[in-house]
């Protein structure tokens, strides 16, 4: 196997083995704890613009299928893992995960102290890295350049509308980088989705009529999207809404709360969350690297619904008279337990409510 060097900014070299493409790449070091669901996570498109380190020891060993891809293509800009498995067993593997890597020209490693990575990432926060061939070839700052948000986005949205389904209630999804199975939770539902690039505009979406919306998932730092408050904002005034992680922050952004970088995100598949009504506590999926800040959020529009109970940051939130609602984690898993499906039968609620008023004021 030949030797990659994964470098990060804190000064830390570690050598390990490539797989898949052998291509220098810089990103954020992240990492997730989930036993299982590397290509959920590896094609989620939040992840878009980090190296994600793997802290379940082997990754590969029931191969890759395809059906478990929450979009087209592999976001994640590259993965690290301690036991990359080659010889993968399961009846829906079509090919080895490293493979699959090289296929779609992405960079792993493997080989390396996962354990000692994840202690410097909880340290240091937020660790910028470079997976290289040659360790000596980082010479200049702008080898650590950061994409834009704006530009992570472009990369992983689609480019025209879409329409899925022929149920009854048409949701439109503002698409900031959604996860497949947001999609499939609606269809399951029988909604017609339409999903919408995020450039698109208020009217267009207007002219569409939908019943509701959802604001999707995404990559990087909600406050670089602050050019979308405003029609953030408006659609949510005119629709009933329901936002799932970035689509949660920048509801509260466009409501004039604010975000803040965490100290090194969550990320993993047994979340606790504790919906604050009844007490009753949730094992949640989880990928973010924000948080909304809970003393920001403009407590006569909205309150609080969830909390997480290991830091009791803000997990989700509803407007006081508006059917808008958001939520931190995610409610349709993918990877991790559905347990917190149940936020979408709520939404829905919301969208045939508003609904029958609608038809009902019609009709007298
Ligand atoms: N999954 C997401 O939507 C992530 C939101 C945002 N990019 C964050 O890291 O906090």
């Amino acid at each position: 196997m030949t030797k990659g060097y994964l470098m990060l900014q804190t000064g830390e070299v570690f050598s390990g083995d490539w797989i898949g493409a052998q291509q220098d790449t810089t990103g954020e070091l992240v990492f997730n704890t989930s036993m299982t669901g590397y290509q959920e996570m590896m094609t989620d498109p939040s992840y878009a613009g980090q190296i994600l380190t793997f802290c379940y020891p082997m990754i590969g060993n029931y191969g890759v299928n395809l059906h478990d891809v929450e979009s087209k293509e592999i976001a994640v800009s590259a993965v690290i893992m301690s036991d990359a498995c080659e010889e993968p067993s399961h009846y829906q593997s079509v090919m080895t995960l490293s493979e699959k890597l090289a296929q779609a020209g992405v960079s792993g490693l493997t080989n390396l102290d996962t354990r000692a990575l994840v202690a410097i990432i909880r340290k240091h926060q937020t660790v910028r890295a470079r997976i290289v061939a040659d360790p000596s070839s980082i010479t200049t700052m702008s080898a650590w350049k950061q994409e834009s948000t704006l530009e992570l986005v472009k990369t992983v949205a689609i480019p025209e509308p879409e329409t899925i389904g022929s149920g009854d209630l048409h949701i439109v999804l503002v698409d900031f980088g959604y996860k497949k199975s947001i999609v499939n939770e609606l269809l399951e539902a029988v909604c017609k989705v339409t999903i919408v690039p995020f450039t698109t505009t208020f009217e267009k979406i207007a002219l569409i009529n939908p019943d509701g919306i959802l604001i999707s998932n995404g990559p990087g730092d909600p406050t670089d999207l602050a050019a979308y408050f405003p029609f953030v904002k408006r659609l949510s005034e005119a629709y009933p809404t329901l936002g799932i992680c970035l689509g949660h922050q920048l509801l509260a952004l466009a409501y004039g709360g604010k975000t803040k970088k965490m100290p090194y995100g969550h990320r993993g598949s047994n979340h606790p969350v504790k919906e604050l009504a009844t007490g009753k506590v949730t094992i949640t999926s989880q990928n973010h690297g924000y948080e909304v800040i809970e003393e920001s959020i403009d407590k006569k529009a909205f309150h609080l619904t969830h909390q997480n109970v290991n830091d009791q940051s803000v997990e989700g939130m509803i407007h006081r008279s508006l059917p808008i609602l958001s939520v931190q984690f995610h409610p349709e898993a993918h990877p991790g337990p559905s347990d917190a499906a149940y936020i979408f039968q709520e939404f829905l609620q919301h969208v045939k409510t508003r609904r029958e008023q609608t038809c009902h004021s019609v009709h007298s």
